[in-house]
């Protein structure tokens, strides 16, 4: 892991490419953002420089990697990740990232994987729209429902698409509804901290890996997970912040006959589900664990009311961050100018402020939440009066 020179310092690199970086301290480590400007072989990278030790470490890399920025300024915030606004040829509401180096997310993989780790999220404006985790007992309808959202909405959700060691049935699609994998490799990729969350689901391995959940908000798209109660405890004990809806059928027997009628069991596999399924309704009453409950009668009432909570919950509402759109979407290129406790100053690049833009702006950051996977939410931009 340690390493006394690394390419990065090689002299002859820094010489012959355009290199711009940044150092911020935490602690013991000093965490280097470089941008290497070397043609089409550009990128960004990341190393720790350990005070103690006076080595070099290379880090695992997680989280959506922003394209390559030409420049950037960072600086630490809540003790945990670094800001860093980038000069990337984007408005600055597509300029904001947080290089996470002690989050929660960040703590817990350095510990399954052994290695020092940092990883990348976005920086949404407001409140921006949480995943949403659905779960219920197995016949219950929840992929039903899911499949009409999709359907209806295929700009606004992705569905998470989760790994299980079952067999596909008939119609399911491997890399769509599943990716179907074998259980000795799907338990190395767990070891190795590939996943969010996994269970034991009636007799299979069922899991989330963090490619999944990254793919759907990478794209944009608010990401709905369709897993098991235990799955769901493991997401609300992780860093991903979600809302969590759990589908009741409307009686037992109706639950069974739906299984039935699907056709997709055998006996035995269908008495093993519904004894789960007890279960999964007594545990689904633990406090705190859902937000919400639909209870799945008629198909179309239980589509509305889940619509209805997704609205409620969709971060769109722009109230709470007094953000200058102008200014948040100009092209110009911010620096950071300073930070004073969650507050930080921007200032754009001498000379290149747009015409009807402020000079300045403040970053609220008093009320980030979540982070990788997905982004770090909760900025607030506010124009600075000029006095
Ligand atoms: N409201 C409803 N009324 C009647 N049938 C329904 C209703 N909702 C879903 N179904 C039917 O019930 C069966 C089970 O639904 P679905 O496969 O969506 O359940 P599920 O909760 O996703 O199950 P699993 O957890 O096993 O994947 C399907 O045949 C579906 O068409
Ligand atoms: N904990 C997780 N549970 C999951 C995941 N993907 C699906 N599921 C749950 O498994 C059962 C059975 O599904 P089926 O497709 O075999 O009928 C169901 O309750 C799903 O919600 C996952 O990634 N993690």
């Amino acid at each position: 892991m340690g390493e006394e020179v690394p390419d990065f310092c090689n002299e002859k690199v820094i010489l012959e490419a355009k290199d711009f970086r940044t150092a911020t301290t935490v602690g013991d480590k000093t965490y280097v953002i470089s941008t290497l400007d070397d043609g089409p072989k550009s990128t960004n990278s990341i190393r720790i420089l350990d005070k103690l030790t006076q080595t070099w470490i290379v880090p695992t890399v997680l989280g959506t990697q922003p394209i390559h920025f030409e420049a950037h300024s960072a600086i630490l915030v809540n003790d945990d990740r670094v800001l860093v606004v980038a000069k990337n040829g984007a408005p600055l509401i597509d300029s904001i990232w947080f290089l996470e180096v002690n989050t929660s997310f960040v703590k817990q993989q350095c510990k399954i994987r052994g290695t020092e780790v940092v990883a990348w999220s976005k920086g949404v404006l407001g409140r921006g729209q949480k995943p949403v985790v659905i779960s219920g007992p197995s016949g219950v309808g929840k992929g039903t429902l899911i499949a009409k959202l999709m359907n209806d909405s295929p700009s606004r959700f992705g569905f998470s698409v989760s790994h299980t060691t079952r067999a596909p049935r008939e119609q399911e699609i491997d890399g769509v509804h599943y990716h179907f994998t074998e259980r000795r490799k799907m338990e190395k990729e767990i070891s190795e901290g590939k996943f969010l969350e996994f269970a034991n689901v009636h007799g299979n391995l069922y899991g989330t890996s963090i490619e999944a959940v990254e793919a759907v908000t990478d794209e944009g798209k608010r990401c709905i997970l369709d897993i098991d109660v235990q799955g769901a405890q493991s997401v609300r004990d992780s860093s991903l912040e979600a809302l969590f809806i759990f589908v009741c059928p409307p009686s037992f027997e109706e639950l069974e006959k739906r299984l039935r009628a699907r056709g997709t069991e055998t006996e035995e596999q269908i008495q093993k589900r519904l004894r789960n399924a007890k279960a999964e309704l007594d545990q689904s009453n633990t406090p705190g664990l859902f937000d919400h409950f639909l209870v799945n009668d008629d198909l179309e009432t239980c589509y509305e009311n889940l619509k209805k909570l997704l609205l409620l919950d969709d971060g769109s509402c722009v109230s709470d961050y007094s953000c200058s759109t102008t200014d948040s979407k100009a092209m110009t290129y911010y620096t950071v100018l300073s930070k004073t406790d969650s507050e930080v100053l921007l200032q754009p690049e001498t000379g290149k402020v747009e015409k009807g833009t402020t000079s300045m702006l403040s970053l609220d950051l008093s009320s980030l939440s979540g982070g990788a996977p997905g982004g770090t939410r909760g900025i607030k931009i506010c124009s600075v009066n000029k006095g």
